[in-house]
């Protein structure tokens, strides 16, 4: 039973996954994948951040370092891409600049905004708030640790899916990093192996 808003038929339907993915670890690919499912989407284009201006205050790896392990999270799975418009703009990161331009990009194409729970408790804080919602449908997935509860947000602009829990986090990878114990699991193969190439997260 489609869960999703109804499917216009003819109109491709993006799922855009936004984060700093410092690193990409499985919460994120299972969310995406399960919006992909449950929203019927033709594909998911993972957006890593440049500058995202809410966390000014924490350490954030080069943008090309997170747009890499996100290339090499989503390699294999066809439905999967990475975009790099948000690394490659000038300036803060903002959803809205990211949206405006995935909607002139992909014209005929309904976008579905996937987002954790945290981030869409916040959402009324972003810049332009209020003109996301014409842009985009926005889509809140559960996340361990934080509760799925609708935010007062504009009716029929946002669903709220519940994907299977994974208590992960890339704060917690890159604690584990830092002290030393493994990563093997949380995030993809591919990526313990960059981290280590790249002696990310050392010293932390
Ligand atoms: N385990 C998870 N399950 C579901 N959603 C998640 C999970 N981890 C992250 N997300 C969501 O994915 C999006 C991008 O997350 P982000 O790159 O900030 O990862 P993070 O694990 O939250 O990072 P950090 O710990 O550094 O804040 C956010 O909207 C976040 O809520
Ligand atoms: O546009 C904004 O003002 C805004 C404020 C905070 C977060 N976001 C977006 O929300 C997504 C998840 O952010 P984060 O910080 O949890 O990785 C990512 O795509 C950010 O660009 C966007």
């Amino acid at each position: 039973m489609p869960t999703g808003p109804r499917h216009d038929k003819g109109r491709r339907r993006l799922g855009v996954m936004g984060g700093t993915f410092d690193p990409i670890h499985h919460g994120h690919l299972v969310a995406a994948q399960e919006v992909a499912s449950q929203f019927h989407l033709d594909e998911v284009v993972f957006v890593p951040t440049g500058q995202p201006w809410q966390k000014s205050h924490t350490k954030v790896s080069p943008a090309e370092d997170r747009y890499l392990m996100t290339v090499i999270a989503t390699a294999e799975n066809p439905q999967f891409s990475v975009s790099r418009i948000d690394i490659d703009r000038e300036g803060l990161t903002y959803t809205i600049d990211t949206l405006r331009e995935l909607h002139e990009l992909n014209p005929d194409t309904d976008l579905f905004f996937i987002t954790g729970a945290d981030a869409l408790a916040q959402i009324l804080t972003w810049r332009d708030a209020e003109e996301l919602f014409s842009l985009a449908h926005f889509i809140g997935v559960t996340r361990p640790g934080h509760t799925l509860a609708d935010p007062g947000l504009p009716a029929g602009g946002v669903s709220l899916v519940e994907v299977p829990a994974l208590a992960i986090s890339s704060t917690d990878c890159r604690a584990r990093v830092a002290k030393g114990d493994p990563v093997w699991y949380l995030v993809p193969d591919g990526v313990v192996r960059y981290i280590d190439k790249r002696q990310l997260y050392r010293g932390e």
